[in-house]
């Protein structure tokens, strides 16, 4: 399985050579640990394909791959979300549902990890087609789903308009049995939850905002550590307007992109967004507003010319959508997909904080290099886990037909991360462990814990 295989396997030798760690466990018996650990967490438990047998409006019938990858469930029912995108692929879910797990343990969520992906670009597709896709994946996957079993969510490329789908499938296959926590990430009117469409978003800020605040700035010696071997000088200088760039505008960027524009607490400039196809570019700041409006009229694209942008009134240039991630910016926030940070390009990335959004977003290489070089990497697990905590309160509230108020969603959410953060970072400002080692430590920590006391590790 590809991803930061080094990572989980340092951070395991770590926590196992902790004597302090499961005391109980022998000392002649934590090689084996170890061992069992790596299978554990590089093997999914189970990887379900299928092709869908779909008719198109124009007759075709066509057989569509698409995966339900189930990797741990150690700590609850498999939770992750379903991915609509022509590049995935096995391996990428596989990776992406052992990083749900991770990120479940991590957070203290009841739930194990997940990841469904089905290779079609959704664009090419009819509304009707699309629905039709969601019910075939529902059927095919039916057994191996469900509020106990498994608990899909929206990922790129899906939103609450499949769930709503998918859910409304699995109430008709499973007649008079609980449904409403099949499926989170679903409409208002259908029992989602307030604040999901928003929470990955805002959790990525979040973290970052809460990361500055309470460790970065107020950490001298951190800072003087690193200068050594990298500038920092956006982050030392408090009343400096920090340069931000977004790459992808969709679900996550524009929601975190719109968080660092209304922020009054630190002085931020979003000046640069991408989609799949441009970058726009403005160093007095972009309006954000403006282009979530325009994003809203037109499929999710960003205005792709000079022209889409005077018609709009909206100041920027268009720029080649990867130059993004080489700009001159303090902070870049990934909000598109895998691997965009890699071999050919980390030499040239001259942001001093980035911060993971989408999932595994840096590739192991770059991952190395940059933390080598003393760039602070917020991981995917830290920094985009809104999403699954209000999932994991959706479901909650789908199984007790009772439903929070918006206000006390965000409260539950930022308390919940916060709480994460106040015990992962204070480790990592005092060790010399990259942020995503000190990550991955406390969820193995947590996973072995469990799988020791469950008698599953001796
Ligand atoms: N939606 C959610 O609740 C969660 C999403 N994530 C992760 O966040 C990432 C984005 O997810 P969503 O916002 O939901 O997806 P989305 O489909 O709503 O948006 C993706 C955006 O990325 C853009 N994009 C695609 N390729 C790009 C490229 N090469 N350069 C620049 N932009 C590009 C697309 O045009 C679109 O604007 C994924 O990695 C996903 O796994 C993680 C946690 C939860
Ligand atoms: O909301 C969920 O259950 C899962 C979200 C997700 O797929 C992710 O965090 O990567």
């Amino acid at each position: 399985m590809s991803g930061n295989n080094n990572v989980i396997e340092q951070s395991l030798t770590a926590l196992l050579e902790d004597e302090s760690f499961l005391p109980d466990l022998q000392a002649q018996t934590r090689d084996q640990a170890f061992k069992s650990l790596v299978a554990i967490l590089s093997t999914p438990n189970h990887i379900h394909k299928s092709f869908l047998r779909v008719a198109l409006e124009n007759g075709t019938i066509v057989r569509i791959p698409s995966f339900r990858v189930q990797h741990n469930d150690t700590l609850g029912p498999y939770k992750g979300g379903i991915r609509f995108h022509e590049s995935v692929n096995e391996d990428e879910v596989s990776n992406l549902a052992r990083l749900m797990t991770l990120k479940n343990a991590l957070h203290e969520l009841p739930f194990g990890g997940g990841k469904g992906g089905v290779i079609i670009n959704p664009r090419e597709y009819s509304v009707k087609e699309l629905n039709l896709i969601c019910k075939k994946y529902v059927q095919y996957f039916n057994d191996i789903l469900g509020p106990d079993k498994d608990i899909p969510a929206p990922d790129a490329g899906t939103g609450e308009r499949e769930m709503d789908w998918m859910m409304a499938e699995y109430k008709n296959i499973h007649p008079g049995e609980p449904y409403r926590g099949s499926f989170t990430g679903k409409s208002i009117i259908n029992g989602g939850s307030l604040g999901r469409k928003e929470a990955t978003g805002k959790g990525v800020y979040f973290t970052f905002k809460y990361l500055m605040h309470n460790f970065v700035k107020d950490n001298e010696r951190w800072l003087s550590e690193q200068e050594n071997r990298f500038a920092m000088t956006a982050l030392r200088n408090v009343d400096k307007k920090l340069k931000i760039a977004v790459q992808g505008f969709g679900n996550l960027g524009s929601v975190a992109a719109k968080e660092a524009f209304k922020c009054n607490d630190l002085q931020n400039n979003v000046v640069a967004v991408s989609d799949a196809n441009v970058m726009l570019y403005n160093s007095d700041g972009l309006d954000i507003p403006a282009l979530i409006r325009y994003t809203e009229e037109h499929e999710g694209d960003l205005p792709q010319t000079e022209k889409d942008l005077s018609e709009n009134g909206i100041k920027a240039v268009v720029k080649e959508r990867d130059d993004l991630l080489e700009i001159d910016v303090d902070i870049l926030i990934m909000a598109a997909l895998e691997n965009q940070i890699y071999k050919d390009n980390m030499e040239n990335i001259k942001a001093e904080i980035i911060v993971e959004g989408a999932n595994a977003p840096i590739t192991e290489e770059a991952d190395e290099y940059l933390s080598d070089k003393g760039v602070l990497i917020v991981p995917d697990i830290l920094a985009n886990a809104g999403g699954v905590i209000v999932s994991y309160l959706e479901w909650i509230q789908g199984r007790e037909t009772q439903f929070y108020k918006e206000e006390e969603i965000y409260e539950l959410l930022y308390n919940k991360m916060q709480s994460t953060m106040d015990t992962i970072l204070p480790q990592f400002f005092g060790d010399p462990f990259p942020l995503r080692q000190n990550c991955y430590i406390h969820s193995v920590m947590k996973l072995s814990t469990v799988l020791f006391r469950q008698g599953k590790l001796y």
